[in-house]
């Protein structure tokens, strides 16, 4: 392995495409590989749920994956397993060949989590925030300081806000100071926890389009979960759609529209999803709601 992330982290070019991965050169080691991963919950009363149901998906290196699936299904649960803030009870987790169980400092170092509820210093600016993230990172504030100032551009963020309290931003400018901070720290692997969800329809197409930056010049391999279709269909590689736990398909979206075909006719992701869950799209993104 080497080299640690901070130490490649790349130059003011945020864009630029990465040589390697920290991982020897011809070796082809997996982004992401799980196996047979269960993780079960106790509910108040005594009701257990499993949230992994014996979850196998790879990630190949610089593949966007999606997962759709609808609320309860276990999508947040197979982020926090990757993320490592969630010991499964059984199975594999690897992160670029490291397991994730037995060593998830290591883990945490090559990823980062962008989700809703990104915590922030509330009360420090956006800056304040990405400075200290980077910090953590081991990125000092000399080498900090024109990233988040290249990133916040590319991301639509207006630079004269960056000395602001957070708590003064709108939720979609907080969701990219969120964005920008995972790729402060040039994560190999990104897991992005519905990062379009609530936001304003501007928002979401600048955070779309950085995402599909990401990855197109990055390099970055990501698993994005999301309810939306179209987000998946445009940013993904393959999608896969989760129920109860499992994942029950998962490809490229053409593929997956291939062989939901009727007769012909090709239907929509929206109609792929509907078939294979048996919900509707409004039903799986209300369904489980307390
Ligand atoms: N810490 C926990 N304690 C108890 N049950 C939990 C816990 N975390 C998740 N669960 C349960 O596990 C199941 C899967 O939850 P999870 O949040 O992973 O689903 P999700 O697909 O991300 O849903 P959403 O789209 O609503 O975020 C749900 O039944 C949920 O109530």
């Amino acid at each position: 392995m080497g080299q640690d992330v901070c130490s490649r982290a790349p130059g003011p070019e945020v864009f630029r495409r990465r040589e390697a991965h920290g991982v020897s050169e011809g070796v082809v080691v997996e982004a992401l590989g799980m196996r047979e991963v269960h993780k079960r919950f106790r509910k108040r009363r005594g009701e257990v749920v499993r949230a992994l149901d014996g979850v196998s998906l790879e990630i190949r290196r610089g593949e966007v994956v999606g997962i759709l699936g609808p609320n309860g299904s276990g999508k947040s649960t197979l982020v926090r397993v990757v993320s490592t803030l969630v010991v499964p009870d059984s199975g594999v987790v690897k992160v670029f060949g490291v397991d994730a169980v037995r060593h998830p400092k290591r883990v945490q170092r090559s990823m980062n989590r962008v989700s809703v509820e990104a915590s922030f210093f509330k009360k420090l600016s956006a800056m304040e925030n990405l400075l200290y993230g980077a910090k953590l990172y081991g990125v000092s504030d000399r080498e900090a300081r024109p990233r988040i100032k290249e990133i916040m551009g590319h991301i639509g963020f207006d630079y004269k806000r960056a000395n602001e309290p957070m708590e003064h931003l709108s939720r979609g400018m907080q969701q990219k100071v969120a964005l920008a901070r995972a790729l402060l720290t040039s994560p190999m692997l990104m897991l992005l926890d519905e990062p379009t969800t609530g936001l304003d329809p501007g928002s979401k197409r600048d955070v779309q389009a950085f995402i599909r930056r990401i990855r197109e010049a990055h390099d970055a391999s990501i698993l994005l979960c999301t309810h939306d279709m179209q987000e998946a269909e445009e940013l993904c590689d393959r999608v896969g759609i989760m129920v109860d736990g499992r994942i029950i398909v998962l490809d490229e979206p053409r593929r997956l529209k291939e062989r939901y075909a009727v007769g012909g006719r090709m239907p929509t992701l929206e109609e792929v999803f509907m078939a294979a869950t048996g919900y509707t799209v409004e039903e799986a993104s209300a369904e489980g709601e307390e």
